[in-house]
């Protein structure tokens, strides 16, 4: 028995818990036309997909939506457990792929990753399933009436994704269902893309009954489009993270605006119209935030308790003070007169008024009022449209290609009405009417569901208003926004004793043990030694990989912050190469054993012809190999081709001393070779041997240590937190040997053996690869010469 459940409960629990699932029903077209026909679903077909089993999903494959289980019995849930379609290709498509005729519209405020999605919606059909005929609805709903369609190809889309904003143009209001509809039948199209927010969505629904109604063979998917992620259900919106980078560093300035005054508030605004997400992340992912005013926790100025009493100690005691404000917040204490009450904008949503211009104002009289002759300033920064007009960042980039693929595999299976969205991780499609109508509020408490983030309660921040609290105010959490480690790192020197003895002479009780795999292998053994003693010691891992190459965990800390570095690298070789004549750009990226950085860098940048990675061997002569396919793409393109090596790849082919083959670091990993230079000196022999006298060069880019010795941003930043927070809580409880991190979304408890062991190695034969390939056409490297 541990932690008060014996395993024939957990037996008994599981089984219960397992028969009662509910499988939320998505709409078909052959609900309302039984009689349409199927087709082979062309990826079979397609050379760079080698469908194995398991590739294809299956209408009984699912995703959960609630996946926190109490083995006790005392929490059960009070019905069946929703359960949702798992998003991804179909084995027979209810389409035939040469008729198909797309349309794709943007609707509401802009977003980040508005153009990636679009950009992906018409390749993923041109590429995924050979579709030609991709139009684009200028404006909104009312462009489907009041403008023609723009023909989308992927090279109109190619760079996209590089860009903020939509270029399709969006609009608020002008939904007319009958003429819509009226449009979309008398234009031919059978399949509709609806990218939006809730107001976007509520539309779709009606537009998906209509058709319904009207028995019209036309697929409606929405992809779900909210820079506030105030959708609820999905785990989060795409764009979301990048407007939390961005007020992040609208933070930051407004903190160092502050800094640098006598008696400075930095008072930074930000957007959330009924949610405070951005506003609470940024300020969780940033640390430099006094107080964070959000429209789900009411506030107020004067008093005991009040805005105005709490910046007056923090100016006391810090000579400064910082306050986000998401724009929702307040809008009960802001004074509106009659018409103001009633302004909404053409959409319908009501107009706010400018919370951040009447705080700054109240602020200022305040001070004046409470403090006359005193210094005082109030730096104010509203970054709201700056930090949703920009381009998607890598992580968010990604995302919306896994979003707008996983819409293109629904429809063409058939469902209809429908929304593509990831549940704990893993792609759903989710019915229209449901996303319409679910709100995602800014999390209290842990149980909210999936899409609230554990352990992230308002606790976190420093001021919270409860209002019988006499002391609202916490400590504020700062750190420096640094790389590195201040407590320094090194390899090798675990000497099992030495460290045992020194934690008991110093009377540690609990240890913290940062690191990787070897690291991990390390903190096993020390458990295994605490325990053999009997020391009262708890041990917790928390596992550090920039490479991701840890299994069990969802992803490593610092992955994400080192793909967009890695992408800016890749960036720049793709301006090196394609400025030059028979231009090259070679970049080196981190991967001792698995190529995630490569591949994630790759996929968000989309620039990269050839991607190489330490999981798919390659070589470099004949047909199939490296020098034939960049012989290739030099002809066609005339300029640019970036290839991209983790540093694990190809270290079969490169030729090594004897000394250099029994080479190890201190902690006895093998020491690679280095396979930048090495292909770069390979290509440079090639071409002149090749192309004796034409132009040519190869720029190489060896950003490898810069991208993994800048600070976290801020998706990681947080993520860290919690990752800490999580290990803390587990010792504090009297676990120990275990390792705290992230499974489908959620945070568990891991034992330390289990991680040290576990490999997360990119699947060269699953979706992801497949995908990449199919988008650079880069060689499998599957036949070499001389083999079959
Ligand atoms: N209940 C509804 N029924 C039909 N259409 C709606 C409804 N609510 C909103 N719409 C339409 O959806 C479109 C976008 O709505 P809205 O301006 O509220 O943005 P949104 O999709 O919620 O995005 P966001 O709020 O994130 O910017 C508009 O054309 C609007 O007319
Ligand atoms: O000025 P617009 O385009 O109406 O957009 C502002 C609104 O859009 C959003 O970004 C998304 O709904 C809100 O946070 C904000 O209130
Ligand atoms: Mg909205």
């Amino acid at each position: 028995m541990a932690g008060g459940v014996d395993e024939s409960d957990t037996r008994r629990t599981l089984s219960d818990g397992i028969s009662s699932v509910k499988l939320q029903k998505l709409s078909h077209l052959t609900d309302y036309l039984p009689d349409l026909s199927t087709f082979p679903n062309p990826l079979d077909e397609n050379p760079f997909y080698h469908p194995s089993a398991g590739f294809f999903i299956w209408p009984t494959d699912v995703i959960l939506r609630d996946i926190l289980h109490d083995l006790s019995g005392t929490f059960q849930p009070s019905g069946p457990r929703l359960a949702y379609h798992r998003a991804g290709p179909r084995k027979k498509i209810f389409y035939n792929t040469s008729r198909v005729r797309a349309a794709i519209v943007t609707c509401g405020g802009l977003c980040p990753g508005l153009n990636t999605v679009i950009r992906e919606l018409v390749v993923g059909l041109w590429e995924l399933y050979g579709v030609r005929e991709i139009f684009g609805i200028k404006s909104g709903y009312r462009g489907f009436y009041s403008f023609d369609p723009v023909r989308l190809d992927p090279k109109l889309v190619k760079h996209w994704h590089k860009v903020g904003g939509t270029a399709l143009e969006t609009s608020r209001g002008g939904f007319d269902l009958k003429k819509i509809v009226d449009a979309i039948e008398s234009r031919g199209f059978n399949q509709v893309y609806i990218i939006g927010g809730d107001g976007t969505m509520r539309g779709a629904v009606k537009i998906f009954d209509e058709i319904r109604d009207r028995k019209l063979n036309i697929g409606v998917a929405g992809i779900p489009k909210t820079v506030d992620n105030d959708i609820g259900i999905i785990d989060r919106s795409f764009g979301f993270q990048t407007a939390v980078e961005a007020a992040q560093q609208a933070i930051s300035a407004g903190h160092v605006e502050a800094e640098s005054a006598v008696n400075g508030i930095g008072l930074v605004k930000l957007m959330g119209r009924s949610t405070g997400h951005i506003a609470l992340h940024s300020t969780l992912s940033s640390r430099d935030v006094d107080c964070c005013l959000i429209p789900e926790n009411d506030f107020y100025l004067e008093g005991e308790g009040g805005l105005l009493e709490f910046l007056d100690q923090r100016l006391k005691k810090n000579g400064h003070a910082v306050v986000v404000v998401a724009e929702g917040a307040g809008q009960e204490v802001i004074p509106r007169n009659e018409a103001q009450k009633e302004e909404r904008d053409e959409s319908g949503n009501p107009v706010f008024l400018d919370v951040g211009v009447w705080l700054k104002s109240e602020l200022k009289n305040w001070w004046v009022r409470d403090h006359p002759g005193e210094l005082f300033t109030v730096k104010y920064i509203d970054p709201t449209y700056m930090i949703r007009a920009i381009p998607a960042n890598a992580t968010d980039n990604l995302y919306c290609t896994l979003l707008a693929h996983s819409a293109i595999h629904g429809v063409m299976a058939g469902y209809t009405g429908f929304v593509s969205g990831p549940i704990n991780g893993n792609y759903a499609y989710i019915p229209v009417e449901e996303v319409a109508v679910a709100q995602n509020k800014a999390g209290f408490l842990l149980s909210q569901g999936a899409s609230a983030m554990p352990y992230l309660d308002l606790g976190m921040l420093n001021c919270s208003f409860p209002k019988n609290s006499s002391d609202p105010l916490r400590l504020p959490l700062r750190s420096p926004l640094l790389g590195g480690t201040a407590l320094e790192t090194a390899r090798g020197g675990f000497d099992l004793e030495k460290i045992v003895d020194a934690i008991e002479s110093r009377g540690f009780n609990q240890v913290y043990v940062i690191g990787g795999d070897g690291t991990m292998r390390g903190a096993v053994k020390i458990f295994n030694e605490i325990r053999d003693r009997k020391l009262n010691v708890a041990v917790a891992g928390i596992p550090k990989t920039v490479d991701n190459d840890i299994g069990i965990i969802d992803r490593s800390f610092g992955f994400q912050t080192a793909v967009e570095a890695a992408q800016e690298a890749i960036n720049a070789g793709h301006v090196e190469a394609a400025s030059a004549v028979n231009g090259i750009g070679l970049v080196k990226l981190m991967g001792r054993n698995a190529g995630h950085i490569a591949l994630h860098a790759t996929m968000s940048s989309r620039d990269v012809d050839c991607c190489l990675i330490p999981e798919n061997d390659f070589y470099l002569e004949g047909e199939g190999g490296l020098f034939r396919f960049l012989e290739d793409r030099i002809k066609r393109n005339g300029h640019a081709v970036v290839v991209v090596a983790a540093e694990g790849a190809g270290q079969e082919l490169i030729p090594r001393s004897e000394a250099e083959k029994g080479e190890k670091d201190e902690s006895g990993n093998q020491v690679f070779l280095d396979v930048g230079v090495w292909l770069n000196s390979e290509l440079k022999k090639w071409w002149a041997r090749d192309h004796p006298g034409e132009l040519f060069t190869v720029k190489y880019i060896d950003p490898t240590y810069m991208i993994r010795a800048i600070p976290a941003n801020a998706t990681d930043n947080e993520y860290c937190t919690l990752l800490a927070h999580s290990a803390i809580h587990g010792v504090m409880a009297g676990y120990t040997g275990f390792v705290s991190g992230p499974i489908n979304g959620n945070y568990a408890y891991i034992p330390v053996e289990k991680v040290a062991l576990a490999k997360n190695r990119v699947n060269v034969r699953d979706h992801t690869w497949a995908w990449l390939r199919s988008v650079n056409n880069q060689p499998d490297f599957l036949t070499r010469p001389g083999s079959v």
